[in-house]
């Protein structure tokens, strides 16, 4: 209640908030949708653009207020509408939130780049790490967009279908630039969304991609039914890993204890709703990688960025046992029987 209150008054004249007039979103899948929503309940006379490809999704959202693909039986809000129109849809916005998949957005910033000016403020919301490149997203966007564009990474334990229903969720905004992390936090904090900032973008960023390898592992564990003494275990060596490589990149301590580590850990690793998790799920159980693909209309991060994960760990030489071990199953390198025996006989060590 007092929370609440503390923002009614924040939201005053002159904040972030009350100068934006409109904001486009990049990708229409459940998170930009629903980060889009986040936004529109909190000013109705602000509007919001979600660029999409398709145009029968496009048609849905503008007459049926209603993400029938990715969020069905959500209602949006009326000042929320879609368009496949790149210029149209970022005409004006003062700022672009980016939801689109890791693995495409190089090709979608270099397509969208002649018509976003280069003040406007991308807030990234991709967790994942680029195939090939190996780049995180903080490292993309400028590789893409061939400049330097403003930018924040918004990470943490956040389901889209969570946010939709307005429940109570923490994330954190990472920017070098401190100031435009508290502009983004004063946008998006709500009394049902608290927002820290941080500087440490490497940080957030790598907890947020490797959180969903680690997902993936759970998922085996929980799909093999090899029960919760085993499922805590293996979350716990996967934190350790994240942590020796998240020291590595220069990523500070505290952030790893934070809601983009931790915090997303935790939601990902236990959570129902995650993908992630439940490609493991189905991995455990006996299923192919390309059935389980195959059968998905949404994209699980983690099955490309744990082959990343595997060049990270040659380039600083760090050990990272179960986090390799998910991409080797993903190969079908090892059946996930095969890896749960692997990492059980390695070495017995001093905890680290
Ligand atoms: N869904 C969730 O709960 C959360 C997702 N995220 C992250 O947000 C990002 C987006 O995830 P979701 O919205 O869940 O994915 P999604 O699978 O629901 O939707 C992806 C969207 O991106 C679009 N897209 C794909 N390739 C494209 C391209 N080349 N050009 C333009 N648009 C393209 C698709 O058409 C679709 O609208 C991911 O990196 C994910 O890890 C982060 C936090 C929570
Ligand atoms: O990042 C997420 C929640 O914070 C969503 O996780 P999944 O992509 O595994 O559903």
């Amino acid at each position: 209640m007092r929370w609440s209150k503390v923002f009614r008054t924040r939201k005053l004249a002159g904040s972030p908030l009350e100068a934006a007039k409109k904001i486009v979103v990049f990708g229409g899948g459940s998170f930009g949708t629903a980060m889009g929503c986040a936004l529109a309940r909190q000013k109705p006379d602000l509007e919001v653009v979600l660029l999409v490809r398709d145009p029968y999704l496009c048609k849905d959202i503008n007459q049926l207020h209603e993400n029938t693909r990715y969020l069905k039986g959500f209602k949006m809000p009326p000042n929320v509408r879609a368009t496949t129109h790149a210029p149209e849809a970022i005409a004006g916005a003062q700022y672009a939130v980016h939801a689109v998949p890791v693995q495409s957005s190089r090709a979608f910033l270099q397509g969208i780049k002649e018509y976003l000016p280069s003040t406007v403020p991308i807030i990234c919301v991709s967790k994942g790490l680029e195939v090939g490149s190996g780049q995180m997203m903080s490292e993309l966007i400028p590789s893409a967009l061939e400049r330097k564009q403003p930018a924040v990474f918004l990470s943490g334990p956040s389901f889209a279908k969570e946010v939709m229903q307005n429940r109570p969720t923490g994330v954190v905004a990472a920017c070098k630039d401190a100031k435009l992390a508290r502009t983004v936090q004063a946008l998006f904090a709500s009394p049902t969304m608290r927002v820290n900032t941080t500087t440490d973008v490497v940080g957030v960023e790598i907890c947020g991609a490797l959180k969903n390898v680690l997902a993936i592992a759970a998922g085996i564990v929980e799909g093999m039914d090899l029960g919760h003494n085993a499922l805590a275990a293996l979350i716990a060596q996967g934190c350790s890993e994240i942590r020796w490589l998240a020291e590595k990149l220069g990523a500070k301590p505290t952030t790893m204890s934070g809601l983009s580590g931790l915090g997303d850990i935790m939601l990902t690793c236990y959570g129902d709703l995650s993908r992630n998790r439940s490609v493991g799920m189905r991995l455990g159980r006996g299923e192919r990688l390309e059935d389980i693909i195959a059968s998905s209309s949404q994209v699980a991060e983690g099955v490309a960025t744990a082959g990343v994960v595997v060049g990270l760990a040659r380039k600083y030489r760090v050990s990272l046992p179960v986090l390799t071990a998910v991409a080797q199953v993903l190969d079908n390198n090892l059946t996930a029987r095969e890896a749960v025996f692997h990492i059980m006989n390695l070495p017995q060590i001093e905890e680290a």
